[in-house]
């Protein structure tokens, strides 16, 4: 079976990627599997430079095919943030419930919902050692609600409206979410790439 690591601590993530990369064969391992594994900063200015950090330090340091995840909310109203600050925009100690409480309280004078008009991005770079390293980006539309609603999901799923649907992400199935999410958009573009690898 082929094997691929994806960079990220990330629970939520993982599960995601398990779902979209067990059925075409691949055995997914995250460095959850490795907690000793190095730290790698995220420094980068972009959703992109940031997933190429952490993709190519992981598949340098294990010497295997590496997927980096780096996403976030971008929310008009607030010039796109919190943007690669998504992860800590509540602070150094990052929790799902105390930024989803930042972006709330920011949005506090915002009334109509086309005003409050936002979108998940999810940048993912694939290193393979000796190769070249490739990015994709997959986008997903919507708005940030007044109160969170819904229990599935994780980060800012339960504040995030989808376009066209009367529904937060949190509302979603994780396979209803894993159709149409930013990272399923994102992983699509990359599973050409990795199929033959
Ligand atoms: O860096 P790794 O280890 O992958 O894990 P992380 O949680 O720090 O991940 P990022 O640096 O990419 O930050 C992503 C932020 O955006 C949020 N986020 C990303 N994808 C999301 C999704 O599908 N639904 C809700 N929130 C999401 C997530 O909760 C984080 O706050
Ligand atoms: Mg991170």
């Amino acid at each position: 079976m082929k094997e691929i690591i994806i960079a990220t601590k990330n629970q939520g993530k993982v599960k995601e990627f398990e779902a979209l990369l067990a059925p075409i064969g691949f055995r997914v391992q995250s460095l959850l599997d490795y907690p000793d594994s190095i730290d790698v900063e995220e420094t980068g200015k972009s959703f992109e430079e940031n997933a190429i950090l952490k993709a190519e330090a992981i598949a340098m340091h294990y010497q295997r095919m590496t997927i980096a995840d780096d996403s976030g909310l971008a929310i008009d109203y607030l010039g796109g943030k919190p943007g690669i600050f998504s992860a800590r925009y509540a602070g150094p100690d990052k929790n799902d419930q105390s930024n989803i409480n930042k972006v709330l309280e920011d949005l506090s004078d915002v009334h109509a919902l086309e005003d409050r008009s936002a979108r998940f991005i999810c940048a993912l770079a694939i290193s393979i050692p000796g190769e070249k390293t490739k990015t994709v980006v997959g986008t997903c539309e919507g708005y940030i609600a007044t109160e969170p609603q819904g229990e599935n999901g994780f980060g800012y799923d339960p504040i995030f409206i989808l376009k066209n649907r009367n529904q937060t992400m949190a509302n979603l199935t994780k396979e209803e979410k894993n159709q149409i999410s930013h990272r399923a958009v994102a992983l699509k573009k990359v599973i050409e790439v990795i199929k033959h690898s």
